[in-house]
Protein backbone atom coordinates (compact mmCIF):
# COMPACT_ATOMS: atom_id res chain seq x y z
CA UNK A 1 0.00 0.00 0.00
CA UNK A 2 1.47 3.68 -1.20
CA UNK A 3 0.26 6.65 -0.20
CA UNK A 4 -0.15 8.47 -3.78
CA UNK A 5 -0.76 12.46 -4.16
CA UNK A 6 -2.16 12.57 -7.94
CA UNK A 7 -1.69 15.96 -9.15
CA UNK A 8 -4.63 17.38 -12.01
CA UNK A 9 -7.68 15.60 -11.23
CA UNK A 10 -8.81 15.64 -15.30
CA UNK A 11 -9.41 12.42 -17.45
CA UNK A 12 -6.00 11.34 -16.57
CA UNK A 13 -5.64 12.01 -13.06
CA UNK A 14 -8.91 10.93 -12.02
CA UNK A 15 -8.73 7.87 -14.05
CA UNK A 16 -5.23 6.51 -13.02
CA UNK A 17 -5.95 7.65 -9.27
CA UNK A 18 -8.80 5.86 -9.00
CA UNK A 19 -7.36 2.85 -10.84
CA UNK A 20 -4.31 3.09 -8.35
CA UNK A 21 -6.99 3.18 -5.44
CA UNK A 22 -8.58 -0.20 -6.45
CA UNK A 23 -5.10 -1.75 -6.66
CA UNK A 24 -5.01 -1.44 -2.67
CA UNK A 25 -3.25 2.35 -2.19
CA UNK A 26 -4.19 5.17 -0.64
CA UNK A 27 -4.66 8.22 -3.20
CA UNK A 28 -5.18 11.57 -3.35
CA UNK A 29 -6.35 13.34 -5.75
CA UNK A 30 -6.04 17.47 -5.85
CA UNK A 31 -7.06 19.94 -8.19
CA UNK A 32 -6.83 23.85 -7.85
CA UNK A 33 -10.51 23.87 -9.63
CA UNK A 34 -12.23 23.97 -6.31
CA UNK A 35 -15.82 23.26 -7.95
CA UNK A 36 -14.55 20.36 -9.43
CA UNK A 37 -13.49 19.19 -6.05
CA UNK A 38 -16.76 20.18 -4.49
CA UNK A 39 -18.93 17.66 -7.50
CA UNK A 40 -16.14 14.72 -7.01
CA UNK A 41 -16.53 14.90 -3.17
CA UNK A 42 -20.30 14.29 -4.35
CA UNK A 43 -19.80 11.80 -6.14
CA UNK A 44 -20.57 14.09 -8.87
CA UNK A 45 -18.35 13.11 -11.82
CA UNK A 46 -17.03 15.91 -13.94
CA UNK A 47 -16.77 14.01 -17.35
CA UNK A 48 -18.93 10.94 -19.02
CA UNK A 49 -16.83 7.61 -19.03
CA UNK A 50 -18.29 4.35 -18.48
CA UNK A 51 -17.69 2.39 -15.20
CA UNK A 52 -15.98 5.56 -13.73
CA UNK A 53 -18.62 6.39 -11.13
CA UNK A 54 -19.39 3.17 -9.58
CA UNK A 55 -14.93 2.47 -9.19
CA UNK A 56 -14.78 6.19 -7.60
CA UNK A 57 -17.91 5.78 -5.18
CA UNK A 58 -16.59 2.19 -4.12
CA UNK A 59 -13.04 3.29 -3.22
CA UNK A 60 -13.89 6.70 -1.86
CA UNK A 61 -16.40 5.18 0.49
CA UNK A 62 -13.95 2.74 1.95
CA UNK A 63 -11.68 6.32 2.50
CA UNK A 64 -8.74 4.70 0.11
CA UNK A 65 -9.28 7.88 -2.69
CA UNK A 66 -9.97 11.52 -1.16
CA UNK A 67 -10.54 14.57 -2.94
CA UNK A 68 -8.74 17.77 -2.25
CA UNK A 69 -7.83 21.21 -3.21
CA UNK A 70 -5.52 21.32 -0.21
CA UNK A 71 -2.69 20.10 -2.87
CA UNK A 72 0.81 21.44 -0.49
CA UNK A 73 -0.27 18.98 2.09
CA UNK A 74 -1.32 16.25 -0.23
CA UNK A 75 2.32 16.42 -1.30
CA UNK A 76 3.67 16.40 2.39
CA UNK A 77 1.60 12.95 3.42
CA UNK A 78 2.19 11.70 -0.15
CA UNK A 79 5.90 9.00 -1.18
CA UNK A 80 4.46 8.88 -4.63
CA UNK A 81 3.33 12.28 -6.37
CA UNK A 82 2.07 11.79 -9.83
CA UNK A 83 1.80 15.33 -12.05
CA UNK A 84 -1.35 14.74 -14.12
CA UNK A 85 -2.03 18.52 -15.32
CA UNK A 86 -2.67 19.06 -18.68
CA UNK A 87 -0.39 20.23 -21.57
CA UNK A 88 -2.20 21.88 -23.56
CA UNK A 89 -1.20 22.98 -27.69
CA UNK A 90 0.19 26.94 -27.60
CA UNK A 91 -0.74 29.02 -30.30
CA UNK A 92 2.76 27.84 -32.13
CA UNK A 93 1.97 24.27 -31.63
CA UNK A 94 4.69 23.02 -28.89
CA UNK A 95 2.98 21.72 -25.75
CA UNK A 96 2.60 24.58 -23.32
CA UNK A 97 4.37 23.13 -19.93
CA UNK A 98 3.29 26.15 -17.52
CA UNK A 99 0.80 24.29 -15.23
CA UNK A 100 3.59 21.35 -14.85
CA UNK A 101 5.76 23.73 -13.85
CA UNK A 102 3.45 25.81 -11.61
CA UNK A 103 2.87 21.74 -9.75
CA UNK A 104 6.71 20.94 -9.62
CA UNK A 105 7.56 24.57 -7.70
CA UNK A 106 4.45 23.37 -5.27
CA UNK A 107 6.30 20.34 -4.77
CA UNK A 108 9.39 21.89 -4.39
CA UNK A 109 7.81 23.65 -1.39
CA UNK A 110 6.48 21.03 -0.15
CA UNK A 111 9.20 17.77 0.22
CA UNK A 112 9.19 17.11 3.45
CA UNK A 113 10.50 14.07 2.82
CA UNK A 114 12.54 11.59 0.02
CA UNK A 115 9.63 11.09 -2.78
CA UNK A 116 9.18 9.88 -6.48
CA UNK A 117 7.72 12.65 -8.46
CA UNK A 118 6.17 11.26 -11.68
CA UNK A 119 5.06 12.76 -14.96
CA UNK A 120 2.01 11.00 -16.38
CA UNK A 121 1.07 14.36 -18.27
CA UNK A 122 2.61 13.99 -22.10
CA UNK A 123 5.74 15.92 -22.05
CA UNK A 124 8.07 17.05 -23.60
CA UNK A 125 11.43 15.34 -24.24
CA UNK A 126 13.70 17.57 -21.18
CA UNK A 127 10.31 18.05 -19.16
CA UNK A 128 12.01 15.86 -16.33
CA UNK A 129 15.17 17.18 -16.45
CA UNK A 130 13.46 20.78 -15.67
CA UNK A 131 11.43 19.37 -13.12
CA UNK A 132 14.17 18.14 -11.66
CA UNK A 133 15.85 21.72 -11.70
CA UNK A 134 12.70 23.26 -10.53
CA UNK A 135 12.89 21.51 -7.47
CA UNK A 136 16.19 21.05 -6.36
CA UNK A 137 16.16 24.88 -6.93
CA UNK A 138 13.88 25.50 -4.35
CA UNK A 139 14.77 21.62 -2.14
CA UNK A 140 17.55 20.00 -0.53
CA UNK A 141 15.41 16.90 0.45
CA UNK A 142 15.85 13.87 -1.45
CA UNK A 143 13.49 13.27 -4.25
CA UNK A 144 13.50 10.70 -8.00
CA UNK A 145 12.22 12.07 -11.39
CA UNK A 146 9.93 9.27 -13.28
CA UNK A 147 8.52 9.69 -16.43
CA UNK A 148 5.43 7.14 -16.89
CA UNK A 149 2.97 8.19 -19.52
CA UNK A 150 -0.52 7.05 -19.78
CA UNK A 151 -1.66 5.13 -22.79
CA UNK A 152 -6.01 4.93 -21.74
CA UNK A 153 -8.17 5.70 -24.35
CA UNK A 154 -11.40 7.98 -23.47
CA UNK A 155 -14.66 5.67 -23.36
CA UNK A 156 -12.55 2.32 -22.64
CA UNK A 157 -10.22 4.14 -19.34
CA UNK A 158 -10.83 1.60 -17.08
CA UNK A 159 -10.53 -0.71 -18.87
CA UNK A 160 -7.23 0.14 -20.56
CA UNK A 161 -6.18 1.24 -17.14
CA UNK A 162 -6.86 -2.12 -14.95
CA UNK A 163 -5.23 -3.79 -17.84
CA UNK A 164 -2.64 -2.12 -19.58
CA UNK A 165 -1.08 -3.34 -22.67
CA UNK A 166 2.44 -2.18 -21.20
CA UNK A 167 3.41 0.32 -18.60
CA UNK A 168 6.70 2.70 -19.50
CA UNK A 169 8.81 3.90 -16.87
CA UNK A 170 11.99 6.17 -17.42
CA UNK A 171 13.41 6.62 -14.02
CA UNK A 172 16.35 8.64 -12.88
CA UNK A 173 17.56 5.83 -10.18
CA UNK A 174 17.31 1.87 -9.70
CA UNK A 175 15.30 2.80 -6.57
CA UNK A 176 12.75 5.31 -7.96
CA UNK A 177 12.18 2.83 -10.94
CA UNK A 178 11.37 -0.23 -8.57
CA UNK A 179 9.23 1.78 -6.61
CA UNK A 180 6.89 2.69 -9.84
CA UNK A 181 7.38 -0.90 -11.12
CA UNK A 182 5.95 -2.43 -8.21
CA UNK A 183 2.95 -0.31 -7.69
CA UNK A 184 2.04 -1.69 -11.81
CA UNK A 185 2.49 -4.95 -10.97
CA UNK A 186 -1.81 -5.64 -10.16
CA UNK A 187 -2.23 -3.63 -13.73
CA UNK A 188 0.63 -5.33 -15.84
CA UNK A 189 3.33 -7.32 -16.48
CA UNK A 190 4.91 -6.03 -19.02
CA UNK A 191 6.87 -3.46 -18.04
CA UNK A 192 8.73 -0.90 -20.43
CA UNK A 193 12.26 0.18 -18.54
CA UNK A 194 13.79 3.43 -20.25
CA UNK A 195 15.90 6.90 -19.21
CA UNK A 196 13.37 9.31 -18.73
CA UNK A 197 13.94 11.00 -21.91
CA UNK A 198 13.38 7.74 -23.89
CA UNK A 199 9.93 7.41 -21.75
CA UNK A 200 8.89 10.65 -22.78
CA UNK A 201 9.31 9.95 -25.95
CA UNK A 202 7.46 6.88 -26.30
CA UNK A 203 4.20 8.60 -25.31
CA UNK A 204 4.85 11.11 -28.75
CA UNK A 205 6.02 8.30 -30.98
CA UNK A 206 2.87 5.98 -29.64
CA UNK A 207 0.29 8.53 -30.68
CA UNK A 208 1.96 9.98 -33.63
CA UNK A 209 1.96 6.42 -35.38
CA UNK A 210 -1.52 5.59 -34.44
CA UNK A 211 -1.84 9.37 -36.26
CA UNK A 212 -0.43 8.01 -38.94
CA UNK A 213 -2.28 4.85 -39.93
CA UNK A 214 -5.43 7.02 -39.69
CA UNK A 215 -4.14 9.74 -42.39
CA UNK A 216 -2.62 6.81 -44.27
CA UNK A 217 -5.99 5.23 -44.90
CA UNK A 218 -7.34 8.33 -45.10
CA UNK A 219 -4.79 8.85 -48.52
CA UNK A 220 -5.82 5.82 -49.47
CA UNK A 221 -9.35 6.19 -49.01
CA UNK A 222 -9.07 9.56 -51.28
CA UNK A 223 -7.60 7.43 -54.18
CA UNK A 224 -9.97 4.78 -53.60
CA UNK A 225 -12.80 7.51 -54.56
CA UNK A 226 -10.79 7.95 -57.75
CA UNK A 227 -10.27 4.59 -59.11
CA UNK A 228 -13.35 2.67 -58.14
CA UNK A 229 -11.99 1.29 -55.03
CA UNK A 230 -13.30 0.61 -51.75
CA UNK A 231 -11.22 1.57 -48.81
CA UNK A 232 -13.26 -0.77 -46.44
CA UNK A 233 -11.98 -3.37 -48.30
CA UNK A 234 -8.47 -1.87 -48.25
CA UNK A 235 -8.22 -2.16 -44.72
CA UNK A 236 -9.62 -6.08 -44.78
CA UNK A 237 -7.31 -6.52 -47.05
CA UNK A 238 -4.05 -5.01 -45.19
CA UNK A 239 -5.45 -5.65 -42.15
CA UNK A 240 -5.16 -9.29 -42.31
CA UNK A 241 -1.48 -8.91 -42.09
CA UNK A 242 -0.48 -9.46 -38.59
CA UNK A 243 2.28 -7.07 -39.28
CA UNK A 244 0.15 -4.11 -40.12
CA UNK A 245 -3.18 -5.34 -37.90
CA UNK A 246 -6.44 -4.18 -38.22
CA UNK A 247 -6.60 -1.22 -35.64
CA UNK A 248 -6.69 2.02 -36.54
CA UNK A 249 -7.02 1.96 -40.68
CA UNK A 250 -11.17 2.88 -40.51
CA UNK A 251 -11.45 5.78 -42.88
CA UNK A 252 -13.18 8.90 -42.42
CA UNK A 253 -13.33 12.54 -41.21
CA UNK A 254 -10.16 12.51 -39.75
CA UNK A 255 -8.93 12.32 -36.18
CA UNK A 256 -9.93 14.39 -33.01
CA UNK A 257 -9.60 14.27 -29.29
CA UNK A 258 -7.63 15.74 -27.08
CA UNK A 259 -4.63 14.15 -27.60
CA UNK A 260 -3.96 13.23 -31.60
CA UNK A 261 -3.94 16.77 -32.63
CA UNK A 262 -1.94 18.50 -29.88
CA UNK A 263 0.78 15.42 -29.32
CA UNK A 264 1.32 15.43 -33.56
CA UNK A 265 1.93 19.11 -33.58
CA UNK A 266 4.26 19.09 -30.26
CA UNK A 267 6.14 16.13 -31.93
CA UNK A 268 6.93 18.13 -35.04
CA UNK A 269 7.94 20.94 -32.45
CA UNK A 270 10.17 18.52 -30.72
CA UNK A 271 11.60 17.68 -33.91
CA UNK A 272 12.36 21.05 -35.24
CA UNK A 273 13.86 21.85 -31.87
CA UNK A 274 16.56 19.20 -32.60
CA UNK A 275 16.88 20.11 -35.70
CA UNK A 276 15.19 17.41 -37.05
CA UNK A 277 12.64 17.76 -40.71
CA UNK A 278 10.49 15.07 -39.35
CA UNK A 279 8.54 15.78 -43.06
CA UNK A 280 6.34 12.47 -42.33
CA UNK A 281 4.51 14.04 -38.93
CA UNK A 282 3.49 17.18 -41.07
CA UNK A 283 2.19 15.33 -44.14
CA UNK A 284 0.46 13.39 -41.34
CA UNK A 285 -1.13 16.74 -39.79
CA UNK A 286 -2.11 18.52 -43.09
CA UNK A 287 -4.07 15.16 -44.47
CA UNK A 288 -6.03 15.07 -41.24
CA UNK A 289 -6.86 19.13 -41.74
CA UNK A 290 -7.82 18.33 -45.10
CA UNK A 291 -9.49 15.30 -44.67
CA UNK A 292 -12.48 17.55 -42.48
CA UNK A 293 -12.85 20.17 -45.94
CA UNK A 294 -13.66 16.88 -47.90
CA UNK A 295 -16.49 16.22 -46.55
CA UNK A 296 -18.52 19.44 -46.24
CA UNK A 297 -17.06 19.74 -50.17
CA UNK A 298 -18.90 16.38 -50.43
CA UNK A 299 -22.29 18.47 -49.13
CA UNK A 300 -21.88 21.56 -50.99
CA UNK A 301 -21.57 19.68 -54.50
CA UNK A 302 -24.88 17.20 -53.60
CA UNK A 303 -26.81 20.23 -52.76
CA UNK A 304 -25.13 22.72 -54.79
CA UNK A 305 -24.73 25.86 -52.14
CA UNK A 306 -25.67 25.60 -48.49
CA UNK A 307 -27.27 28.67 -48.51
CA UNK A 308 -30.55 28.78 -46.73
CA UNK A 309 -30.23 25.26 -46.26
CA UNK A 310 -30.90 22.74 -42.97
CA UNK A 311 -28.07 20.13 -42.55
CA UNK A 312 -28.78 17.77 -39.38
CA UNK A 313 -25.40 16.96 -38.34
CA UNK A 314 -25.14 13.27 -35.79
CA UNK A 315 -22.56 13.76 -33.05
CA UNK A 316 -20.79 16.33 -31.03
CA UNK A 317 -18.26 14.45 -29.38
CA UNK A 318 -14.74 13.21 -31.10
CA UNK A 319 -15.49 9.40 -30.44
CA UNK A 320 -18.76 7.35 -29.16
CA UNK A 321 -18.79 6.90 -25.52
CA UNK A 322 -17.36 10.29 -24.45
CA UNK A 323 -18.71 13.68 -24.18
CA UNK A 324 -15.01 15.28 -25.16
CA UNK A 325 -15.49 17.57 -27.53
CA UNK A 326 -11.89 18.74 -27.72
CA UNK A 327 -10.51 19.33 -31.39
CA UNK A 328 -13.86 17.32 -32.20
CA UNK A 329 -14.70 16.99 -36.04
CA UNK A 330 -17.86 18.34 -35.60
CA UNK A 331 -16.85 21.24 -33.63
CA UNK A 332 -14.77 22.46 -36.69
CA UNK A 333 -17.17 21.59 -39.40
CA UNK A 334 -20.27 23.26 -38.01
CA UNK A 335 -18.90 26.60 -37.78
CA UNK A 336 -17.69 26.42 -41.90
CA UNK A 337 -21.62 25.02 -42.63
CA UNK A 338 -23.09 28.31 -41.11
CA UNK A 339 -20.15 30.45 -42.55
CA UNK A 340 -21.83 29.17 -45.70
CA UNK A 341 -25.49 30.12 -44.71
CA UNK A 342 -26.84 26.86 -43.26
CA UNK A 343 -28.95 26.14 -40.89
CA UNK A 344 -27.93 23.64 -38.61
CA UNK A 345 -29.03 20.95 -36.17
CA UNK A 346 -27.15 18.68 -34.05
CA UNK A 347 -27.61 15.40 -32.38
CA UNK A 348 -25.30 14.46 -29.72
CA UNK A 349 -26.53 11.42 -26.43
CA UNK A 350 -24.64 12.92 -24.14
CA UNK A 351 -22.11 15.65 -25.44
CA UNK A 352 -24.35 18.64 -25.88
CA UNK A 353 -23.46 20.68 -22.80
CA UNK A 354 -19.55 19.88 -23.97
CA UNK A 355 -20.31 21.56 -27.25
CA UNK A 356 -22.60 24.05 -26.27
CA UNK A 357 -19.13 25.65 -24.42
CA UNK A 358 -17.54 26.17 -28.08
CA UNK A 359 -20.37 26.43 -30.43
CA UNK A 360 -22.69 28.00 -28.12
CA UNK A 361 -25.69 28.81 -30.08
CA UNK A 362 -24.24 28.56 -33.66
CA UNK A 363 -26.88 25.48 -33.81
CA UNK A 364 -29.62 23.69 -31.74
CA UNK A 365 -29.35 21.16 -30.23
CA UNK A 366 -31.11 18.02 -29.53
CA UNK A 367 -30.92 14.80 -27.57
CA UNK A 368 -33.01 13.15 -30.29
CA UNK A 369 -31.81 12.35 -33.30
CA UNK A 370 -34.59 11.78 -35.79
CA UNK A 371 -35.70 15.56 -33.87
CA UNK A 372 -32.74 17.18 -35.74
CA UNK A 373 -33.60 15.55 -39.46
CA UNK A 374 -37.56 16.72 -39.82
CA UNK A 375 -36.98 18.12 -43.31
CA UNK A 376 -33.53 18.71 -43.42
CA UNK A 377 -31.74 18.97 -46.74
CA UNK A 378 -28.78 16.54 -45.64
CA UNK A 379 -27.86 14.64 -42.69
CA UNK A 380 -24.33 14.56 -41.95
CA UNK A 381 -22.80 11.72 -39.74
CA UNK A 382 -19.47 13.03 -37.64
CA UNK A 383 -19.22 10.19 -34.58
CA UNK A 384 -19.95 7.10 -34.94
CA UNK A 385 -22.29 6.17 -32.03
CA UNK A 386 -24.10 3.06 -31.81
CA UNK A 387 -27.17 5.34 -31.53
CA UNK A 388 -26.82 6.63 -35.43
CA UNK A 389 -25.12 3.42 -36.65
CA UNK A 390 -28.48 1.64 -34.96
CA UNK A 391 -30.81 4.07 -37.00
CA UNK A 392 -34.41 3.08 -38.53
CA UNK A 393 -33.29 4.33 -42.20
CA UNK A 394 -36.93 3.86 -43.07
CA UNK A 395 -37.80 6.58 -40.94
CA UNK A 396 -34.86 8.60 -41.25
CA UNK A 397 -36.18 8.47 -45.30
CA UNK A 398 -39.17 9.64 -44.30
CA UNK A 399 -38.05 12.53 -42.16
CA UNK A 400 -35.76 13.85 -44.45
CA UNK A 401 -36.53 16.50 -47.33
CA UNK A 402 -34.71 14.45 -49.85
CA UNK A 403 -32.60 11.22 -48.49
CA UNK A 404 -29.23 12.40 -48.91
CA UNK A 405 -26.53 11.75 -46.05
CA UNK A 406 -23.15 12.21 -46.08
CA UNK A 407 -21.13 9.52 -43.87
CA UNK A 408 -18.10 10.75 -41.99
CA UNK A 409 -17.51 7.52 -40.64
CA UNK A 410 -18.73 4.87 -43.13
CA UNK A 411 -21.36 3.29 -40.97
CA UNK A 412 -23.93 1.53 -43.26
CA UNK A 413 -23.47 -0.69 -46.19
CA UNK A 414 -23.24 0.47 -49.10
CA UNK A 415 -25.95 -2.15 -50.58
CA UNK A 416 -28.59 -1.14 -48.11
CA UNK A 417 -28.20 2.07 -48.96
CA UNK A 418 -28.86 1.61 -52.75
CA UNK A 419 -31.81 -1.07 -52.15
CA UNK A 420 -33.53 2.27 -49.36
CA UNK A 421 -33.48 4.82 -52.30
CA UNK A 422 -30.81 7.16 -50.62
CA UNK A 423 -28.10 9.73 -51.86
CA UNK A 424 -25.36 7.95 -49.74
CA UNK A 425 -21.92 9.53 -49.80
CA UNK A 426 -19.33 8.04 -47.52
CA UNK A 427 -15.21 8.13 -47.32
CA UNK A 428 -13.00 5.99 -50.21
CA UNK A 429 -16.31 3.89 -50.58
CA UNK A 430 -18.20 3.94 -53.96
CA UNK A 431 -21.34 6.50 -53.80
CA UNK A 432 -24.95 5.74 -54.19
CA UNK A 433 -27.64 7.95 -56.02
CA UNK A 434 -30.79 8.04 -55.56
CA UNK A 435 -31.83 7.20 -58.86
CA UNK A 436 -30.58 3.32 -57.85
CA UNK A 437 -26.82 4.17 -59.30
CA UNK A 438 -23.57 3.28 -58.06
CA UNK A 439 -20.62 6.02 -59.07
CA UNK A 440 -17.61 7.38 -57.80
CA UNK A 441 -17.72 9.34 -54.61
CA UNK A 442 -17.36 12.73 -55.78
N1 LIG B 1 -7.39 12.77 -21.94
C1 LIG B 1 -6.79 11.66 -22.26
O1 LIG B 1 -7.42 10.71 -22.71
C2 LIG B 1 -5.32 11.49 -22.08
C3 LIG B 1 -4.51 12.56 -21.71
N2 LIG B 1 -3.15 12.40 -21.57
C4 LIG B 1 -2.32 13.51 -21.11
O2 LIG B 1 -2.56 13.68 -19.70
C5 LIG B 1 -2.51 15.08 -19.36
C6 LIG B 1 -3.81 15.48 -18.68
O3 LIG B 1 -4.85 15.34 -19.61
P1 LIG B 1 -6.38 15.53 -19.19
O4 LIG B 1 -6.62 14.73 -17.95
O5 LIG B 1 -7.21 15.28 -20.39
O6 LIG B 1 -6.36 17.08 -18.82
P2 LIG B 1 -7.51 18.05 -18.32
O7 LIG B 1 -7.19 19.37 -18.91
O8 LIG B 1 -8.83 17.42 -18.53
O9 LIG B 1 -7.30 18.13 -16.74
C7 LIG B 1 -6.20 18.71 -16.13
C8 LIG B 1 -6.57 19.10 -14.70
O10 LIG B 1 -5.43 19.67 -14.07
C9 LIG B 1 -5.86 20.71 -13.22
N3 LIG B 1 -4.75 21.61 -12.91
C10 LIG B 1 -4.14 22.52 -13.71
N4 LIG B 1 -3.16 23.14 -13.04
C11 LIG B 1 -3.12 22.61 -11.80
C12 LIG B 1 -2.31 22.84 -10.66
N5 LIG B 1 -1.32 23.74 -10.66
N6 LIG B 1 -2.56 22.12 -9.54
C13 LIG B 1 -3.55 21.21 -9.51
N7 LIG B 1 -4.36 20.95 -10.57
C14 LIG B 1 -4.13 21.64 -11.70
C15 LIG B 1 -6.99 21.36 -14.00
O11 LIG B 1 -7.83 22.13 -13.15
C16 LIG B 1 -7.68 20.15 -14.62
O12 LIG B 1 -8.72 19.67 -13.79
C17 LIG B 1 -2.20 15.81 -20.66
O13 LIG B 1 -0.81 16.01 -20.74
C18 LIG B 1 -2.67 14.86 -21.74
O14 LIG B 1 -1.96 15.02 -22.94
C19 LIG B 1 -2.54 11.18 -21.78
C20 LIG B 1 -3.29 10.09 -22.14
C21 LIG B 1 -4.73 10.15 -22.30
O1 LIG C 1 -2.84 10.37 -25.43
C1 LIG C 1 -4.05 10.25 -25.43
O2 LIG C 1 -4.84 11.10 -25.01
C2 LIG C 1 -4.71 9.01 -25.95
O3 LIG C 1 -5.01 9.27 -27.35
C3 LIG C 1 -5.71 8.23 -28.02
O4 LIG C 1 -6.95 7.95 -27.36
P1 LIG C 1 -8.28 8.84 -27.62
O5 LIG C 1 -7.89 10.19 -28.10
O6 LIG C 1 -9.09 8.71 -26.38
O7 LIG C 1 -9.11 8.12 -28.76
P2 LIG C 1 -8.83 7.10 -29.97
O8 LIG C 1 -9.71 5.95 -29.82
O9 LIG C 1 -7.39 6.84 -30.15
O10 LIG C 1 -9.36 7.97 -31.21
C4 LIG C 1 -8.75 9.19 -31.56
C5 LIG C 1 -9.38 9.75 -32.82
O11 LIG C 1 -9.05 8.96 -33.96
C6 LIG C 1 -10.23 8.63 -34.68
N1 LIG C 1 -10.02 7.32 -35.33
C7 LIG C 1 -9.60 6.24 -34.61
C8 LIG C 1 -9.37 5.02 -35.23
C9 LIG C 1 -9.56 4.90 -36.61
O12 LIG C 1 -9.36 3.83 -37.23
N2 LIG C 1 -9.98 5.98 -37.31
C10 LIG C 1 -10.21 7.20 -36.70
O13 LIG C 1 -10.59 8.17 -37.39
C11 LIG C 1 -11.33 8.62 -33.63
O14 LIG C 1 -12.60 8.79 -34.23
C12 LIG C 1 -10.92 9.79 -32.77
O15 LIG C 1 -11.37 11.01 -33.33
C13 LIG C 1 -4.86 6.94 -27.94
O16 LIG C 1 -5.57 5.88 -28.54
C14 LIG C 1 -4.54 6.60 -26.47
O17 LIG C 1 -3.70 5.46 -26.43
C15 LIG C 1 -3.83 7.78 -25.84
O18 LIG C 1 -3.55 7.54 -24.46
Amino acid sequence: MKKIAVIGTGYVGLVSGTCFAEAGNHVTCCDIDQSKIDKLAQGIMPIYEPGLKELVDKNAGRGTLQFTSEISQAIRDAEIVYIAVGTPMSVTGEADLTYVKQVAQTIAENLNSYKVVVTKSTVPVGTGKVIQTIISQYSSAPFDIVSNPEFLREGAAIKDSMNMERAVIGASSDKAYEIIAELHKPFTSNIVKANVETAELIKYAANAFLATKISFINDIANICERVDADVSKVSEGIGLDSRIGPKFLQAGVGFGGSCFPKDTAALLHISKDCGYDFKLIQAVMETNESQRMLLVKKLISALGSLKGKTISVLGLAFKPDTDDVRSSPAIDIIPLLTDFGATVRAYDPIAIDEAKKKLGYQCSYSEDPYETMKQADACLILTDWMEVKQLDLHKVKSLLKQPLIIDGRNLYQIETMQRLGFTYLSVGRPAVHKENTISRAM
